[in-house]
């Protein structure tokens, strides 16, 4: 043995290493009344401290042979009557509960963690679980612990929205090609984007009537410190980039008047906020993978404008637009109460109803980045220097919001739903067999209608509640395809 080992480990061994005690009957009861191997598998845990914060030992306590009140089982020899003595297993502490009522210090640290399990005392505060029906915006907390935010502090007055074009990059979609924009900006801290389509940028012949190109402004300016490689890796290039063309923008690149487009319509803008479920699990409760895929379908077809010679002939020039993609998921509740959101649908109340529910808005989207962003491409302000837009929508919130920020819409252009152009939910497969204009892709941009009962429940309440502008499905009102 050790020479530094306790008295109380000499007495474990005699236990493990003696005779087995004297028994009456022929086979040795499976719980012996003195267990070694607990004895011992107890001692090499130490005190114990469970989850319930309760510190267990063998009363009398085995740890200390000598102490007050406990045998010694050093004094222990086989045979010894004493061995007969049963031992309990309690615990010493009190349960944490009570321990809390008598420490207000401690009181107050649990009432900090929330955290207490049983939560059966006055003094114990209970876990307080959030009821999916509390009127508080979990999401915005967990954003504002998680992320550096940019936005202002709540009680000041926030200042105009900047934004600026961190990269542009050419993407090859089923309706042709875009150049999609990363903008970061001043108000939020989120990644909103532009998918611009304007193919005229990089055709190699120049075209008969041109128009301006949907460039952004501080994606062509120069910005300190960067070289040449610097902005071609960002983007600020003009024509199309290969191994063998590198032009690199320059802040005239991107003009500030639409002059020389006399006859060309001001591009086809859709503002577009994020739906995770219907545009990346193809969800069919919601149109808005469809209604992105249909943005840029309708933006890229060819326009018809008449030719300079004043002959009166006309001619096509490739469609030119942008989605302005914006991250408000969830008409802005984002996507946990949006989930949350649908449950409650699932249990009978409208997408509107359920955002109430949760304490939410029926639609907390702003659109002044949206704005900002349609300025830096060219297309405001609504004083002849901007081109102002064709806006894709039936959303009335989204014309006065443009209008509010000094942004010229030219034309609402109505996004009707493919499932009801095609006359009922039921034909959409039919849409699709004839639709000329339908494009196979390989994801949801270019994919099929939406359509079914939750579709056309969501579609309705969009009209009847929050006053989007679209004449509903009726027997005698039935859409024609375009
Ligand atoms: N809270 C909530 N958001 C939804 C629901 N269905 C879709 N959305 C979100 O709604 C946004 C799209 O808004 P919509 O109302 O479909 O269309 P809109 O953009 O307002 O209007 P249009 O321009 O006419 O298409 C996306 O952010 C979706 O995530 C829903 O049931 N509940």
């Amino acid at each position: 043995m050790h020479p530094h080992d306790s008295d109380a480990d000499a007495a474990l061994l005699d236990i493990l290493t003696a005779a087995a005690p004297p028994t009456k009957s022929k086979l040795p009861r499976r719980d012996a009344v003195l267990d070694p191997l607990m004895i011992a598998a107890a001692l090499a845990s130490g005190p114990h401290t469970t989850r319930n914060h309760y510190h267990h030992d063998f009363f009398p306590g085995v740890m200390l042979p000598q102490h007050e009140g406990s045998w010694d089982w050093s004094k222990w020899a086989p045979g010894d009557k004493q061995q007969h003595r049963r031992l309990t297993y309690v615990s010493r502490q009190a349960p944490r509960c009570d321990r809390l009522s008598e420490s207000p210090s401690l009181l107050s640290e649990a009432a900090k963690e929330n955290d207490c399990e049983r939560g059966t005392t006055p003094a114990c505060p209970r876990r307080r679980r959030p009821s999916i029906l509390t009127p508080v915006d979990t999401d915005a907390k967990a954003r504002a612990k998680t992320l550096p935010s940019l936005a202002p502090a709540p009680d000041s007055k926030p200042g105009p929205v900047t934004v600026k074009c961190m990269v542009r990059t050419r993407i090859p979609t089923p309706h042709g090609s875009a150049f999609l924009h990363l903008y970061h900006n001043n108000r939020d801290a989120k990644e909103h984007l532009a998918i611009v389509m304007d193919s005229a940028q990089y055709a190699a012949d120049a075209p008969s009537v041109s128009a301006p190109p949907i460039r952004s402004a501080s994606l062509d300016a120069v910005w300190p410190g960067e070289t040449e490689a610097d902005r071609i890796t960002r983007g600020a290039y003009v024509g199309r980039l290969s191994p063998t063309s590198r032009v690199v923008s320059t802040p005239a690149s991107a003009p500030r008047s639409p002059s020389g487009s006399a006859g060309v319509p001001p591009p086809l803008v859709r503002i577009h906020s994020e739906c995770f479920t219907g545009e990346t699990v193809g969800s069919m409760r919601c149109d808005c993978g469809e209604q992105l895929d249909e943005a840029l379908r309708l933006i890229s077809q060819p326009i018809t404008v008449p030719l300079p010679d004043a002959s009166g002939a006309t001619t096509t020039i490739p469609g030119r637009g942008a989605v302005v993609y914006l991250r408000q998921e969830g008409r802005g509740i984002g996507l946990l109460s949006k989930l949350r959101a649908y449950n409650l649908q699932d249990l009978g109340h409208d997408t509107v109803t359920a955002n109430l529910l949760l304490g939410h808005g029926a639609d907390e989207r702003g659109y002044e980045v949206a704005a900002a962003i349609l300025r830096d491409l060219g297309m405001g302000p609504n004083d002849g220097t901007g081109e102002g837009v064709r806006l894709l929508t039936n959303n009335p919130d989204k014309v006065d919001a443009l209008a509010r920020e000094g942004l010229r819409v030219a034309e609402r252009v109505p996004m009707v739903p493919r499932a009801w152009r095609a006359g009922t939910g039921a034909v959409a497969e039919g849409w699709l067999a004839t639709d000329k204009g339908y494009t196979p892709g390989a994801t949801l941009v270019g994919g099929h209608a939406v359509h079914g009962a939750d579709l056309d429940k969501y579609l309705r309440t969009k009209v009847l509640r929050m006053g989007h502008m679209l004449p509903l499905l009726t027997p005698g009102n039935n859409y024609k395809q375009e």
